[in-house]
């Protein structure tokens, strides 16, 4: 399993400190929406020049435009773009055909689809190869987590790498790799730590063990 670290309450100059303090145990850097939404797309070329093995994902959850939105955030040097799951799929498409051109992947973030098997077969057949379980800020303060659309993504998605979302610290990651995910984005439960550095690490240490015993 991979770590994917998100960055949403941050200034550019913290999110460098934190990187740098937890790049060991990282696999994929986040730019997060609100994030993009303060500083635009400036960490994204800042962070690729700064940590070139570095995968820099876009959270720019794209709902429209999806060929232009898809072009800015991957020539921006994203390696990862989010498209929202319950948007047209000729937005998707649209963000597909510019990841072709760029070598990049476009995931497509599936919170608040409604019909979850339904909505995985049609993003599959149009050519999605990754997908996001995601249950939000706001989902979370309801007392929602993203086990249980975890397991249903599980059952149907047949050729996606899947990447689970939603409130995860070293507390509750060993449950969704024992899920079947294969990347777990942590945002708060890292740089909201006492220790972050110690936090990555721990996440990243149960990430490699549980997923050993689970491919044992
Ligand atoms: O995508 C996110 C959210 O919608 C805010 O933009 C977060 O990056 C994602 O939920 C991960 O953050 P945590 O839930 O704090 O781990």
């Amino acid at each position: 399993m991979k770590l994917q670290l998100a960055l949403d309450d941050i200034t550019i100059d913290e999110a460098v400190a934190l990187i740098d303090r937890v790049r060991p145990f990282i696999d994929i850097v986040e730019v997060g929406t609100p994030f993009l939404i303060e500083d635009g797309l400036r960490p994204v070329r800042d962070f690729r020049a700064r940590y070139p093995d570095l995968p820099v994902l876009a959270d720019v959850k794209i709902m429209d435009a999806g060929h232009y939105e898809a072009r800015q955030a991957f020539a921006a040097g994203a390696a990862y773009v989010t498209v929202l799951g319950v948007t047209d799929l000729l937005t998707v498409k649209g963000c597909l055909d510019v990841a072709a051109d760029f070598g990049g992947t476009v995931i497509a973030d599936m919170i608040c689809v409604a019909d979850l098997p339904d909505r995985i077969r049609r993003l599959e057949d149009l050519g999605i190869k990754a997908l996001a379980v995601h249950t939000g800020v706001d989902q979370q303060a309801a007392g929602r987590t993203p086990a249980d659309e975890l397991k249903v993504m599980k059952e149907v998605a047949r050729q996606s790498e899947l990447f689970v979302a939603g409130g995860i610290t070293p507390a509750t990651i060993s449950q969704y790799i024992r899920l079947g995910a294969d990347v777990a984005i942590v945002g708060g439960g890292i740089r909201h730590a006492a220790d972050p550095a110690k936090a990555a690490e721990e996440l990243a240490r149960l990430a490699h063990r549980e997923t050993k015993e689970r491919e044992e």
